[in-house]
């Protein structure tokens, strides 16, 4: 566990595995904090050096106040890259942490060796659904829509109330701060990478979950479709956080991108 003060606010981190292995940099969806990542990091940090960290307004970082827009939270953490001294990363985002990934290649190119993009797009969603959204945070507390979110995060036999992890990742959104989320719902609503995507010249994994609610396989192809050569990988029995239902298979799928793009 450890902080910084990077681009005026406090972020938790943690850095693992061998210090001279290839970085592998983790950036968490909207709601949640790294812990997310906790199982597939452990399927590689004997062989990559992680850096996981809480993006603003999430887990145990600051959170200023709401809205926020996408280049604060990617130059959260381009500004934390740079305090720990990493010139070269493989960023890996799930969500809005692939929208924050996408914007980091945009930003410093230099600092982006490839990109695992899994569960995201270069836009999702619509303004009006995030200002509902919104509204409904700001009026009523995560907890008024929780219930409807965890739907899309995971796949229908692990959405029981009878299974633990569900119930602890109720607590994980539901603990979140109101202008975290809020503030990454403005975030989400204002952010086109549209033209970022199509840019991008390092090598790209794309994951989608076959039952992801949030960002269905549709509308992850359509990101992958924008990257040249990009390769795609639809995971079964997987909402909108394989990396929370299926770890070895997440897992097993970013070691062999990082494989055949010849890091690690
Ligand atoms: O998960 C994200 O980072 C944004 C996409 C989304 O809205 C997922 C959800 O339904 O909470």
């Amino acid at each position: 566990m450890a902080f910084a003060r990077v681009n005026g606010i406090v972020l938790h981190y943690e850095l693992r595995g061998p210090e001279e292995r290839p970085v592998l940099v983790f950036s968490n969806s909207l709601g949640t904090d790294f812990r997310i990542w906790n199982k597939v990091a452990a399927l590689l940090e004997d062989d990559f050096r992680l850096v996981l960290y809480d993006k603003r307004g999430h887990g145990l970082s600051e959170a200023s106040p709401q809205p926020y827009a996408m280049a604060d939270h990617v130059n959260d953490l381009v500004a934390l890259l740079d305090h720990l001294s990493i010139a070269q990363a493989v960023i890996i985002g799930v969500s809005v942490g692939g929208m924050i990934a996408q914007g980091v290649a945009a930003a410093r190119p230099g600092l982006v060796q490839a990109l695992v993009l899994s569960n995201t797009a270069h836009k999702i969603g619509t303004a009006e659904m995030w200002n509902g959204r919104i509204k409904a945070v700001n009026e009523q507390g995560i907890a008024s829509i929780a219930g409807t979110i965890l739907q899309r995060w995971f796949t229908p036999a692990y959405c029981k109330p009878e299974n633990p992890d569900y119930v602890g990742y109720h607590s994980m959104l539901t603990r979140q701060s109101a202008d975290g989320y809020a503030g990454t719902c403005a975030a989400l609503r204002d952010a086109d990478l549209t033209d970022a995507a199509k840019a991008l010249t390092v090598p790209v994994l794309c994951i989608a979950g076959d039952q992801d609610g949030s960002t269905p396989p549709d509308l992850v192809r359509e990101l992958a479709s924008l990257i040249s050569g990009a390769r795609l990988e639809i995971i079964e029995n997987a909402g909108h956080l394989p990396c929370i239902e299926q770890p070895e298979r997440t897992a097993g799928l970013i070691r062999s991108f990082l494989n055949q793009a010849g890091i690690g």
